[in-house]
C-alpha cells in the first residue's frame, strides 16, 4: 500500500527531516512510528499525505509512483485516506453533524448519501447523541472522535494519524485506541506517530523507530522501548 524507496525530504530552509527511508507498509497493517522529538515521524506521515516534496527517491501509494504528483492530482490522492491530528481541527462554527459531512460535501456528494454515511459513521464512533453539539460543548476525547469520524466518513483504505492521544488523558487515550483498533479490525491500514509509551506497550502492532531523520528500528508487534 505504501512503498518508500530511499526518501529524503528537505525543508525549503535546508532542513533534512528524512534521509534514505526505506519502508513498505501493507494493506491492512496497524503501524505506530517512534522516536523522540523532532526524529521525522510527522515528516513521514506528511510525505504519505503529500504535503512535503520529496527531494530525492521514490514514494508509492495505492500501486502508483505519487512522487512527482501534479498539485491538482492530490484532492484524489487524499481521498483514499483519512488523517487525523493531535490537536482535532474542527471547525469550530460547524456542529459535530456538519464537521464530518463537510468532507463529502466539498466532493459533492449527493445530501441523502451524506446524512446516511455522517449517521453511520457518528454512531460507529459513539457519537449519535452528539450530533447537534459545537466543539466546545465536546470533552477531548470526544472531538477527538469526531476527528475520526470525519476522517473516516469517506470509506478511506488508510488512516493516518499524528499524535491522537498526545492531548487526551491516559483514560481518554485507551477509548481511543480501542476506537482505532476496531477500525483497523475493519481492515483499514493505520499509520499513527505516537510518544504514549503505554500505548505502544498495551495495544501490541508493529513499530517502526524514526531517528535523526532514519529509520532505526522495525519490530513486529515490537514495544516502545528508550534504545531508539
Ligand atoms: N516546516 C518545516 N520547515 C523546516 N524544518 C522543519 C519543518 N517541519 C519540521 N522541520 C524539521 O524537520 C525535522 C523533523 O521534524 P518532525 O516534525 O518531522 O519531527 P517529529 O519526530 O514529528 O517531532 P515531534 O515528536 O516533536 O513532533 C526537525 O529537525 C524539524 O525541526
Amino acid at each position: 500500500m505504501i512503498i518508500f524507496q530511499n526518501v529524503s525530504i528537505c525543508y525549503p530552509n535546508g532542513t533534512y527531516a528524512l534521509t534514505d527511508v526505506n519502508l513498505k507498509i501493507d494493506k491492512g497493517e496497524f503501524v505506530y512510528i517512534v522516536g523522540p522529538s523532532g526524529a521525522g515521524k510527522s515528516s513521514l506521515l506528511k510525505a504519505i499525505y503529500k504535503e512535503v516534496d520529496i527531494k530525492k527517491g521514490q514514494l508509492f501509494m495505492f500501486n502508483r509512483n505519487v512522487t512527482m504528483m501534479k498539485d491538482r492530482e492530490i484532492p484524489y490522492l487524499r481521498r483514499q485516506m483519512g488523517v487525523v491530528f493531535q490537536d482535532f481541527r474542527l471547525l469550530s462554527e460547524k456542529n459535530v453533524y456538519d464537521n464530518v459531512a463537510f468532507a463529502l460535501r466539498v466532493i459533492n456528494t449527493p445530501s441523502r448519501e451524506i446524512k446516511k454515511k455522517v449517521l453511520q459513521v457518528l454512531e460507529f464512533v459513539g457519537l449519535q447523541d452528539k450530533i447537534k453539539n459545537y466543539p466546545h460543548q465536546l470533552s477531548g476525547g470526544e472531538q477527538q472522535r469526531v476527528s475520526i469520524a470525519r476522517a473516516l466518513v469517506n470509506q478511506p483504505s488508510l488512516l493516518v494519524c499524528d499524535e491522537p492521544t498526545g492531548n487526551l488523558d491516559p483514560e481518554t487515550s485507551e477509548e481511543i485506541m480501542s476506537l482505532l483498533n476496531k477500525v483497523n479490525l475493519r481492515g483499514t491500514t493505520i499509520v499513527m506517530a505516537t510518544h504514549a509509551r503505554d500505548i505502544v506497550d498495551r495495544y501490541r502492532h508493529r513499530v517502526i523507530g524514526v531517528k535523526n531523520g532514519k529509520i532505526v528500528r522495525d519490530d513486529v508487534k515490537g514495544g516502545y522501548n528508550n534504545d531508539f
